[in-house]
């Protein structure tokens, strides 16, 4: 009987608890709409809590890119949408050079990611720490991205290169299908694993190497609950409560233990390691001997100058938790978006044989038969067009900002705690800025070309202090491991290539993979 009512007590205290929230998730959204209304800011109207984020799960066959593209063409440059934080969208190059740059002060920061903050390990990830904090990370970490710096990096690219000539081999050999996305994702976890874990991988070769596996089960978690928990933020704190994060504690506890044993291995050798890691150590003693900020850094990462902290924040150095957050995060934020772009300019260049050839040229031109060394990668001006075309047509990620004071830009007005997307993906596909949008042309990135347009046109790394800082070493991987891949082999379709590639839209992964073979090459053998 007790336990009657106390079942019926439950149920009604669910009910009340469901229905409250859902009038105060009505009211919020009327609220926001409201000032969205007051701002002069147009936009389709949003759902209680999904807000306009149906049109992004329910593509019925569109791409994210239409989506946007079709809310620009109806609203117009500036528009409002429920992501579902109120959020204004910026599709005017103007508009955004003031929201990334002029008025940097009052977009520093990034809203917060739903599911990052469940998990204690990623606390100080550079991706969302905010203010005098993330300046602080920052500052320390953009020498470790110097040209350099990447220099003594290169041995551990060249080691993971190997491996890929000997695996390209091998399938050449066999006359193999191969899905290139899955060949690029072990290249880059390779990659990673080398340059921000001090470890030796090959999961190239063995793909069922323990690191490879836990670190794609963490992108592969992330990629299925990030939809979930960018749509309802809340859930993000329930399935914490019942041990599910976007940071799994298995695999988490793995890749840390990897980097704790690296980084008890660093103290007691004296010997220098050519890796990132080694970098992130000696830019803790240098900092930590007042040395810091001598290092000359590419302006294009660089923004010490401006990122002045308040005389309060005066720590050296970055702490053990700053050094396990940003691992993971370079793992996180550099794993899949270099195989991305490294496997759809591959599978592309396979389905395209004018521009891959003009690719094996300039290869041969430059390298003949030896191996490519770090200036060879950094002079690959042909495959840089092809890596930047990729991106144009398929950005991996999106660009925003929080608005932290309320401010006006240009008229617009923008209410503190909004947030704001810069829309790269409508510049990336505007057919005045063009022409044939749709169709991968390398040519519309030859320096002559890329003079003539405004410097918001392409913004794969995004803009501004707080654009990419790992914008240098994703090039450079991808220059290289390309001019691997095509130095001594050719990639072909093959009967499974479905080409050109469908890619869902919101996880921007190939449907049904990237199919090639890779027949040997006679010339440069
Ligand atoms: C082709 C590969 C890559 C692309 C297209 C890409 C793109 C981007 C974009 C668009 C942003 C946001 C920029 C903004 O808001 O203005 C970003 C941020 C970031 N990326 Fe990358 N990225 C790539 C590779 C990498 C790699 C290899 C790493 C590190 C090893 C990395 C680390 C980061 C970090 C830490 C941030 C946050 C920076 C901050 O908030 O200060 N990315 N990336």
């Amino acid at each position: 009987m007790l336990g009657l009512l106390e079942c019926s007590t439950l149920t009604t205290g669910l009910v009340v608890g469901v229905v409250t929230l859902l009038i105060v998730k009505i009211w919020q959204t009327f609220q926001y709409m409201r000032t969205f209304k007051k701002a002069g800011i147009p936009g389709p109207t949003p759902l209680p809590f999904v807000g306009n984020m149906l049109p992004i799960f329910w593509t019925r066959g569109k791409k994210l890119t239409d989506v946007f593209n079709e809310w620009s063409k109806q609203y117009g440059k500036v528009y409002g949408v429920f992501f579902p934080t109120p959020s204004i969208v910026v599709a005017d190059m103007d508009l955004a050079k003031d929201v990334l740059v002029k008025k940097f002060s009052c977009f520093a920061d990034r809203n917060d990611f739903p599911g990052f903050s469940e998990s204690e390990v990623m606390k100080d990830n550079l991706l969302s720490l905010k203010g005098d904090h993330w300046k602080h990370v920052r500052n320390t970490l953009s020498p470790t991205f110097s040209s350099n710096k990447l220099k003594k990096v290169f041995p551990a690219m060249a080691r993971v290169a190997k491996n890929l000539e000997s695996r390209l081999e091998e399938l050449a050999r066999t006359n193999e299908d191969v899905d290139a996305r899955q060949l690029c994702k072990c290249v880059s976890m390779d990659m990673i694993a080398a340059v921000a874990f001090g470890a030796e991988v090959n999961a190239i070769n063995d793909p069922d190497d323990q690191f490879y596996k836990h670190g794609n089960n963490i992108t592969n978690r992330n990629q299925k609950m990030a939809a979930l928990v960018f749509t309802f933020p809340w859930l993000a704190k329930l399935l914490a409560l019942v041990g599910i994060t976007m940071f799994p504690k298995d695999d988490t506890n793995y890749l840390m233990g990897v980097l704790a044993a690296a980084l008890a291995d660093r103290k007691l050798d004296k010997q220098k390691h050519s890796d990132f890691l080694q970098l992130l150590v000696d830019a803790q003693r240098a900092a930590d001997s007042g040395g810091q900020g001598k290092e000359q850094v590419d302006s294009e990462i660089d923004f010490r100058e401006d990122l002045k902290t308040s005389t309060r924040w005066n720590r050296k150095g970055l702490s053990p938790s700053e050094i396990n957050a940003n691992s993971l995060l370079f793992l996180f934020a550099g794993y899949d978006t270099v195989t991305t772009v490294m496997s759809l300019t591959l599978f592309t260049l396979a389905g395209k044989p004018e521009c891959l050839q003009k690719a094996q040229e300039e290869i041969d031109e430059k390298l003949g038969d030896r191996e490519p060394t770090y200036e060879d990668a950094m002079n690959m001006t042909y495959i840089d067009m092809c890596m930047n075309e990729s991106i144009r047509l398929h950005m991996p990620i999106f660009v925003l900002r929080e608005c932290t004071e309320d401010v006006d830009i240009s008229g617009v007005h923008v209410p503190k705690g909004y947030q704001v997307m810069v829309a790269a993906v409508t510049f990336h596909t505007d057919p005045d800025i063009w022409s044939d949008p749709m169709t991968f042309n390398p040519e519309r990135f030859t320096a002559e070309e890329r003079a003539k347009r405004h410097p918001f046109s392409f913004m794969a790394f995004g803009q501004g202090p707080r654009n990419c800082i790992g914008m240098r070493l994703a090039q450079l991987e991808i220059r290289m491991m390309i001019a691997v891949f095509l130095r001594r082999f050719t990639p072909v379709l093959c009967e499974k290539s479905q080409y050109p590639p469908v890619l869902d839209p919101m996880t921007g992964t190939p449907k049904n993979g990237l199919w090639i073979k890779f027949e040997p090459r006679n010339s440069a053998q």
